[in-house]
């Protein structure tokens, strides 16, 4: 049977660059046939009708139907996964708390379209900013929806720490595994490569001791990976987009067919308390996902107190965007 997939800001630049890989099985798996809804706002019609000509036009096998619409209803209808790029994004002036007001109003109305009309096992994913707080506001109004089926990207983050230090090191990105994001999609997010491994030489080693330079790693690193959304908008004069799309592939191949032995990744989820996390917040923290679309927070890694500062910092940053939120919730 198809899956359905809806991918909202579908006529932006990120679902640009998801839509092929999505279609031609790099996620759900080369056997695996897809409807695919293209949702946005009212107004990109005929940007969506360029998509649907150019989807067509890839004449992919696994593509079995693709529908184009601005409409929530027929956007949410009977979806297994639901992509959530679209978003308001910032404009010149507007304070954080305006932005907050308008995505409050967007994802409000996605999750209670979601519970409406999506399948009630639908897995959700939040890439829109504030992705975090975007994502428990779409949990808050899908009230027939287990919580844990909502979730937002930081796997971008995790991929781009994983690749500053395979670059350090020149090693491939690959033998790098296990970097953590705790927290925020903000530049208050903290990157931990603390229990994270190496191979190197043929030897699996810690990536400290094979970096051997705690000054890069609490410091350059941090801070690289931190405000890489920010130095790409400045050299691009657009936010990321093919590392973005990419990250959201990653995201939902491993929730989708679950992580391998000894490994895990980072992803956005509602805290149950743990690593002194506000039970209920939307905090990234590293996951071991199942092959049945479950997942279960890692336990136990050890919290130094530079961690920790960086943990709560994080923390904070996501009560203040609840409460501002809440103000909004009505
Ligand atoms: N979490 C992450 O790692 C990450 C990474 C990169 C970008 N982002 C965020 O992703 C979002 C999208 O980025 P983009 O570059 O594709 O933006 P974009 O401006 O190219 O496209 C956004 C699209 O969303 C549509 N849209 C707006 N409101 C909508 C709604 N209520 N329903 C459906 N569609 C709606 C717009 O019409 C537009 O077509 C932004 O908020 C961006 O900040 C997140
Ligand atoms: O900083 C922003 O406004 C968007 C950055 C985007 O989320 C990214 O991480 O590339």
């Amino acid at each position: 049977m198809a899956l359905r997939v809806v991918v909202t800001g579908a006529a932006g630049q990120i679902a640009y660059a998801l839509m092929y890989a999505l279609a031609k099985g790099d996620v759900f798996g080369p056997k695996q046939p897809i409807e695919l809804v293209l949702l946005d706002i009212s107004g990109m019609e005929e940007a969506l009708r360029g998509l649907v000509m150019e989807l067509t036009d890839c004449a992919l096998p696994l593509l079995t139907k693709i529908i184009p619409t601005v409409d929530y209803a027929v956007g949410f209808k009977d979806v297994d996964v639901a992509i959530l790029v679209g978003a308001m994004p910032r404009r010149e002036g507007m304070e954080r708390k305006d932005l907050l007001k308008a995505n409050v109003k967007i994802f409000k109305g996605q999750g209670e379209a979601i519970n409406e009309h999506a399948k009630k096992n639908v897995k959700v994913v939040v890439i829109g900013n504030p992705a975090n707080t975007n994502a428990l506001i779409c949990k808050k109004y899908a009230k027939d929806i287990p919580a844990e089926n909502f979730t937002a990207l930081t796997r971008l983050d995790q991929n781009r720490a994983q690749a500053q230090v395979a670059e350090r090191l020149g090693i491939p990105n690959n033998d790098v595994w296990n970097c953590i994001i705790w927290g925020n999609h903000s530049s208050t997010q903290y990157p931990d490569v603390r229990a994270a491994t190496a191979l190197v030489n043929g030897k699996e080693v810690k990536v400290h001791e094979a970096v051997k330079d705690e000054n890069w790693l609490k410091n350059e690193f941090i801070k690289t990976v931190q405000l890489r959304g920010a130095a790409v908008i400045k050299a691009r004069k657009l936010s990321s987009a093919m590392s973005a799309a990419k990250a959201i592939c990653d995201h939902l191949r491993d929730w989708w067919n679950g992580t391998p032995d000894g490994r895990w990744v980072s992803m956005g989820v509602i805290s149950d308390g743990s690593y002194g996390v506000e039970a209920g917040l939307m905090y990234s923290f590293p996951v071991k996902c199942k092959a049945d679309h479950t997942y279960e927070i890692v336990k136990d890694l050890d919290v130094n107190d530079f961690s920790r500062e960086k943990m709560d910092q994080t923390q904070n940053e996501l009560k203040d965007e609840m409460k501002m939120a809440m103000e909004f919730w009505w």
